[in-house]
């Protein structure tokens, strides 16, 4: 099956996946200088209005770590139209702080990328009915970058990662999770786009829409993630989880700020 080494990463994925060489491929770089500033993304800001989620589950499907979500939190305005629901949320990270994330800047890496992953609520009646139309999702992309202080929102969660270390362990967050806590301060200043999952089975299907302001993690959270292995007790460690940048070919990458 497809994953990140020699002989099934993203320059295999094409043969399984022919939409692999599609012309809405995600991640892409995000160069600032090159996206238009969008008036009708500042008049219609981008809401969010997530909820607590009572007793949240976090597992290891094997090549990151996820959280799914079961309570209503629901984003819109910006560049959405209608309502689209959290699903669930994961990241990208990298085996060293010089790489991971998915979305570059500039051409430039983040050790790590947060995605929380949303399905338009308003037109299609699941996830799974959304995944593969164009207007069917909507995921955050966020960066993380390396500060002396632990994120106190992730805090949560690193400190139980090495109780779904292997693949298939899931556990419940005891306490409630309000997923807003991974936001940055600022969530008016984004870069969108129309792009598709970063991994199989790589629908056009997501409206990308990446924050500028990344979220500050601490080396002992990053070194939390590349304790994950990817299999059983034993197997390789999870990291380097990230496909790198496609073409942006003829999109047009938006900016809801100057
Ligand atoms: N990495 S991503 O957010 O583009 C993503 C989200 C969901 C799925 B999936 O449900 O298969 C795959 C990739
Ligand atoms: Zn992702």
């Amino acid at each position: 099956t497809w994953g990140y080494g020699n002989d099934n990463g993203p320059a295999t994925w094409v043969k399984s996946f022919p939409v692999a060489a599609g012309t809405r491929q995600s991640p892409i770089d995000i160069v600032p200088t090159a996206a238009k500033c969008d008036t009708k993304l500042t008049e219609n800001p981008l809401t969010v209005n997530y909820s607590p989620e009572p007793a949240m589950e976090l597992c290891n499907p094997g090549l990151s770590v996820k959280a799914n979500i079961k309570s209503k939190s629901v984003i819109k305005g910006g560049p959405l139209e209608g309502e689209y629901k959290l699903e669930q949320f994961h990241l990208h990270w990298g085996s060293a702080d010089k790489q991971g994330s998915e979305h570059t800047l500039n051409g430039k890496m983040f050790p790590a990328e947060l995605h929380l992953v949303h399905y338009n609520a308003t037109k299609y009646s699941s996830f799974g009915e959304a995944v593969d139309k164009p207007d069917g999702l909507a995921v955050f992309g966020i960066f993380l970058k390396i500060s002396d202080k632990p994120h106190q929102g992730l805090k949560s969660l690193t400190d139980v990662l090495s109780e779904v270390q292997y693949k298939d362990k899931s556990i419940n967050i005891k306490q409630e999770y309000n997923p807003v806590c991974l936001l940055p301060d600022n969530i008016n200043k984004y870069w969108t786009y129309l792009g598709s999952l970063t991994t199989p089975p790589l629908c056009e299907s997501v409206t990308w829409i990446v924050f500028e302001e990344p979220i500050e993690v601490s080396e002992d959270q990053m070194k939390a993630f590349r304790a994950l292995c990817c299999g059983e007790c034993g197997s390789a460690p999870i990291v380097d989880n990230y496909r790198p940048p496609l073409p942006l070919g003829n999109r047009q990458l938006r900016a809801s700020f100057q």
